[in-house]
């Protein structure tokens, strides 16, 4: 029941307003225009007090706290952060990190903690919205950084989408495109926040393909690397990505080599179409198809010298039966990992994903 209106779009920095209910508006207007929405807001705000809607809410995708002035002149235009931490666990830590939020008149709006059974760590998310006139990004950082300090952590990250630039990645893939095409549309419907720097594959594509028109019409540059077994090119692809926060192997069949994971430094994520740890290496799905099994599934996992063994960061399955054939079997794999892939890259650039222990994650 909701319908979306531009009260206002003028250049500079939108506040967004949801009023939901029925008759439910989306309005997105500048803050130079928030009178209007107040205007609209006392008017609905009268028709609610008729009876027009009884459970009218407002919340705005800069939101105002209950109670508060509605007066644009008062309310500062809110936006959202998230911070996740890991340390060594220790009494207080909850109420240090949520003190630092709201003293800077931040509002934590979820919080998730984990602290292991026999396993001194600590790890936390935090998701709280604040003003940043009141908290500048870099006083953030540098307030975060000091509990960070203070409690020796192993993990402080604070990010802040809408000031923040977003992750740079490259794609890299075989001759199977599916992963790549998911990922491409996840990214033009705004679903995965991040800027796709290039794409590199050993497989040429013809100019004509889906793929190939996509990535001309959004300028995202293809290199072909032909590969061989003796000559992997890695240092030509390091060249191409040395300017990424992390890497996403969609489909890329060729092993890379603990010299390029070194030398790129940074996360990769990759995409296998089994249930790791079974299955490993190449033809997942023949495999499985091959051991009878009743359930397949993908498997989206950091990438470590080892092959297919790194730690596992989200895994989908679905149910096989006598049934089904090996077509039905890669059929069922691939829609599987198309989206266990982009459901992984969704949550590490939401900063859901931290590494536990040696070859695990915590996944908030
Ligand atoms: N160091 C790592 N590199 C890669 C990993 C990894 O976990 N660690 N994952 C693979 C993807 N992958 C399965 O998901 C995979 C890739 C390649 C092979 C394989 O046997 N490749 C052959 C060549 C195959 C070909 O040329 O068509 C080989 O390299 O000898 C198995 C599984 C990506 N890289």
């Amino acid at each position: 029941n909701k319908k979306v209106v531009k009260v206002g779009q003028k250049k500079g920095k939108y506040s967004g307003g949801i009023l939901s209910g029925t008759g439910t508006v989306i309005g997105l207007v500048e803050a130079e225009s928030e009178r209007m929405m107040m205007m609209m807001m006392r008017r609905i705000s009268e028709r609610a007090a008729t009876g027009f809607s009884k459970n009218l809410i407002l919340r705005s995708s800069a939101s105002r706290f209950h109670g508060e002035s509605l007066d644009s002149s008062v309310s500062p235009v809110l936006i959202p952060g998230v911070h996740v931490f890991h340390c060594q666990d220790a009494v207080g830590i909850v109420a240090k990190l949520s003190d630092c939020i709201a003293a800077k008149g931040g509002n934590i709006l979820g919080y998730d903690v984990f602290v292991p059974e026999n396993n001194n760590v600590f790890y936390s998310r935090s998701e709280f919205i604040f003003d940043p006139v009141k908290w500048p990004r870099q006083q953030m950082s540098e307030d975060f950084q000091a509990i960070a300090q203070r409690y020796g952590a192993m993990n402080s990250v604070v990010r802040v989408p809408s000031i923040d630039p977003k992750y740079k990645i490259a794609l890299l893939l075989s001759k199977q495109d599916h992963c790549l095409v998911e990922m491409l549309h996840r990214w033009q419907d705004g679903k995965l926040p991040v800027d796709i720097t290039c794409v590199i594959s050993n497989h040429e594509r013809a100019s004509n393909t889906h793929v190939m028109r996509f990535l001309e019409r959004h300028g995202i540059p293809y290199h072909y690397v032909a590969t061989t077994k003796d000559n992997k090119r890695e240092d030509e692809i390091l060249e191409l990505v040395k300017d990424t926060d992390f890497l996403v192997l969609a489909r890329y069949m060729q092993i890379l080599s603990g010299k390029f994971l070194k030398g790129y430094g940074n996360d990769v994520i990759n995409i296998h179409h089994g249930l790791l740890p079974s299955f490993k290496g190449g033809y997942p799905a023949k495999q499985a198809f091959d051991a009878g099994v009743k359930l397949i599934g993908a498997t989206s996992h950091f990438v470590t010298e080892e092959l297919d063994a790194g730690p596992i960061i989200e895994q989908m399955v679905e149910n096989v039966s006598h049934r089904d054939n090996l077509r039905s079997f890669v059929q069922k794999s691939e829609d599987l990992e198309k989206k266990c892939l982009t459901k992984a890259i969704k949550s590490y650039c939401e900063l859901r994903v931290l590494p536990y222990g040696t070859n695990k994650t915590v996944v908030f």
